[in-house]
């Protein structure tokens, strides 16, 4: 008998394992190869955890990696289904919702699994089965739900011309506005409604002349009874997620997604393994809010729902398998696992989180750990292994944890040293810390480097100079503004000051790859001593900004000081910087950019970089001038609008336009589940605003800074 979950992994609330996908017709195993991935199961299908390693490829090391249990080629659906899936039908009719994940690379199998073949069932086909059969017996009826999470925003799949389902919260109760249910009595009308769901979205995208793009897709079982007033209500439901195909963000997209497509997609991904690890290590906060999906999930994912989550892997060589299978082995690292002690400890090579983390969690569960880090593999592919990488932050997996700390220590010169730039375009994240290792142990990056790289600081950005220590973390950004700079190379007249790390980070980008070596020093010294002057009685004025942050003054008050800010930065920042004329998107590709596209909630320093960057552009007219002003103005006030709802106490979330009692109430509570829950305008949809009371809002909020004089700052 296989992997009946043992006593461990039985308490744990996600069982992880893995399904090796079988050759298709176009593939053939080379038989005088040794296969790709083996696994080692040490008490056979009895075994209660396996060892799965890949063939040593050239330039990297073996990995192994611990998991609850892997299927292996010659083992399909039927088996997965008898073994993981039915017992979990058991608890759907007790009052369970549980979850049914699979994820891995691009082509690894996830869809035949959750989906089938014509010829072979998939995992919801046979549990549709299984429950309809279930519900004859127990007098309940079954309806269905489908949806895609895509960009995200969730869609219905039964009813495609619906506008945009919303996700809400009620105590605790995930409600989905606008999302069909389908009663099914048999299985064949299941399979009928599934096919022409297909059809007709292949249809609508083939009519809409739109590419297939990628998404999560989800359905929903749902076990109702039937109750005393002729309703129902719902007693349990099953959900089956086949998440998009990872694909490693740094390589040049082949398919219709972009960077920043891709790097959103597989944020989305990330977001469920820390939730699984979250919920494996028994953390008391669980970050449902990362992503669309596992907000949605929340309340099945919760409580003492189970979760079943298939690592599907390619047969062959493929990379981001071995990273997906990476992350799946560090979230099955939950608590129980310190009763397999003894066995794990031998085995053990190295533990899976570095030391740094060790206050983080038990300390008896690194002992036990012979798993690594996928940090590693990445060393390996970037030819830079042997280098342990220290993770800092809760999650372990967020793109900074895969992309490292490209963004941890930068060092920019006041001379520029480009060289060290296009050493960042050109080695991946992980090869960064290789730099920033090569300047702990004294080699100089660039030959001007005077430049101290504080890469524990504790803003990731944080650069100053040698002989001058910032004094507050606002200061530090202030001087980064003021002195990263570098040239252009394919454009005269291109020197810039770089306002963001996410400029910086473009700009890297940009010049990443196979371009990186035609980034050029040159910078205008001159302009860059002015501009630390203006750094300085800016930081003066945010300084008071960031000192009222405690009592949460009303948003018009901090608007006005943001704008008199912006204010003065208009007359004193010359016109004169330009950026390049055009960022070639094609050129992301390259480079990783994961964890630096992503856009992110300001902060008000970053706000005033924002306008700041409005600076340096190339405008050729007092119009333009002006229009990119009032959007800088716009941005603005967004983002402080957002931070005020992150921030503000009850009283004052009740003096903005459209939020009483209950919606402060609901955002109060929202924020104690996470510190920051909105991160944009968007995000107000939770509280139940629509996106034209959202503009409304908006609208008024700006209208009133003209009510009320701006206030000058000597
Ligand atoms: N166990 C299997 N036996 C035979 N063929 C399989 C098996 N699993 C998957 N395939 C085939 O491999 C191909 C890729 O599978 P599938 O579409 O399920 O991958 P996926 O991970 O969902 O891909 P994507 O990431 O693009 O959504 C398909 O042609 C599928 O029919």
């Amino acid at each position: 008998m296989a992997s009946t979950p043992s006593k461990a992994t039985a308490c744990r609330k996600v069982r992880v394992v893995a399904k090796i996908r079988d050759f298709t017709g176009s593939e053939t195993e080379n038989s005088t190869d040794s296969p790709w991935i083996s696994v080692n199961k040490p008490s056979g299908e009895a075994s209660n955890s396996v060892t799965i390693s890949f063939r040593d490829q050239p330039g990297s090391r073996k990995e192994y990696y611990d998991i609850d249990y892997c299927y292996e080629q010659n083992e399909d659906n039927d088996l997965i289904f008898s073994r993981e899936i039915k017992p979990l039908i058991l608890r759907v009719f007790e009052g369970c919702n549980p979850t049914i994940i699979t994820c891995g690379a691009k082509g690894s199998g996830k869809t035949y699994v959750i989906q089938g073949s014509d010829e072979k069932p998939g995992l919801a086909t046979l549990a549709m089965a299984e429950i309809l059969s279930m519900a004859e017996k127990n007098g309940k009826s079954i309806a269905i739900s489908f949806y895609e999470v895509y960009q995200e925003h969730v869609h219905d799949l039964l009813d495609p011309k619906q506008p945009e389902v919303l996700v809400l919260e009620d105590k605790g109760k995930i409600q989905y506005k606008g999302l069909s249910q389908v009663t099914i009595k048999s299985i064949t009308e299941f399979h009928k409604l599934y096919l022409s769901w297909c059809d007709s979205r292949k249809s609508v995208q083939k009519m809409a002349n739109e590419l297939p793009h990628k998404s999560h897709k989800g359905l929903i079982v749902h076990v109702l009874s039937p109750s005393e007033n002729g309703d129902t209500h719902l007693v349990g439901k099953m959900n089956f997620v086949d998440l998009a195909g990872y694909k490693d963000a740094r390589r040049k997209s082949v398919d219709s997604l972009n960077l920043v497509e891709s790097t959103k997609l597989n944020k989305s991904i990330y977001a469920v393994y820390n939730v699984v690890y979250s919920l494996n290590v028994n953390e008391n906060h669980v970050p449902y809010r990362e992503s669309k999906l596992t907000r949605m999930l929340k309340d099945s994912l919760s409580g003492m729902n189970r979760i079943l989550m298939i690592t599907c892997l390619n047969p062959s060589f493929c990379q981001d398998s071995v990273y997906m299978l990476s992350l799946a082995s560090r979230s099955c690292q939950g608590i129980n696992r310190v009763t397999d002690s003894t066995k794990k400890v031998k085995n053990s090579t190295r533990p899976l989180v570095p030391s740094s983390q060790k206050s983080r969690l038990p300390g008896s569960v690194f002992t036990t750990m012979k798993k690594h880090p996928a940090s590693q593999l990445h060393f390996s592919e970037n030819k830079a292994s042997g280098m342990a990488f220290t993770m800092k932050g809760r999650k372990l997996f967020d793109e900074a944890s895969h992309q490292t700390k490209s963004e941890k220590g930068k060092s920019i010169s006041n001379n520029t040293n480009v060289t060290m730039l296009s050493e960042v375009a050109t080695f991946s994240c992980a090869d960064v810390v290789v730099t920033l290792k090569q300047q702990e142990e004294g080699k100089s990056i660039s030959n001007h480097t005077n430049v101290m790289v504080l890469s524990e600081v504790e803003n990731p950005l944080a650069v100053t100079l040698k002989d001058k220590e910032p004094t507050s973390i606002m200061e530090k950004n202030i001087l980064i503004h003021s002195h990263e700079a570098f040239s252009f190379p394919n454009s005269s007249a291109m020197e810039t000051t770089i306002p963001n790390k996410d400029v910086l980070a473009s700009e890297i980008a940009l010049h990443g790859g196979k371009h990186h070596d035609q980034v050029t020093s040159g910078v205008n010294s001159t302009n860059v001593s002015s501009f630390t002057g203006e750094g300085h009685s800016i930081n003066k004025e945010n300084q008071s900004i960031m000192v009222n942050k405690g009592v949460s003054p009303p948003i018009s008050a901090r608007l006005r000081e943001l704008s008199n800010n912006l204010k003065s930065l208009c007359s004193s920042t010359p016109l004169h910087k330009k950026l390049p004329e055009a960022i070639d998107v094609s050129f992301y590709g390259q480079v990783s950019t994961d964890n630096i596209l992503e856009p992110k909630t300001p902060t008000t320093e970053q706000s005033m970089r924002v306008y700041d960057r409005l600076e340096v552009a190339n405008v050729s007219s007092p119009w333009e001038t002006l229009s990119m002003r009032s959007s800088g103005m716009k941005n603005s006030l967004v983002q402080e609008y957002i931070k005020f709802l992150n921030t503000a106490n009850k009283e004052d979330l009740k003096r903005l336009k459209g939020i009483g009692e209950k919606r402060a109430t609901y955002i109060l509570q929202l924020r104690e589940e996470s510190p920051e829950p909105f991160k944009s305008l968007d995000d107000l949809k939770e509280v139940g605003l629509s996106a034209k009371q959202i503009k409304g809002i908006m609208k008024k909020e700006a209208a009133e800074l003209f009510n009320e004089p701006i206030y000058h700052k000597c």
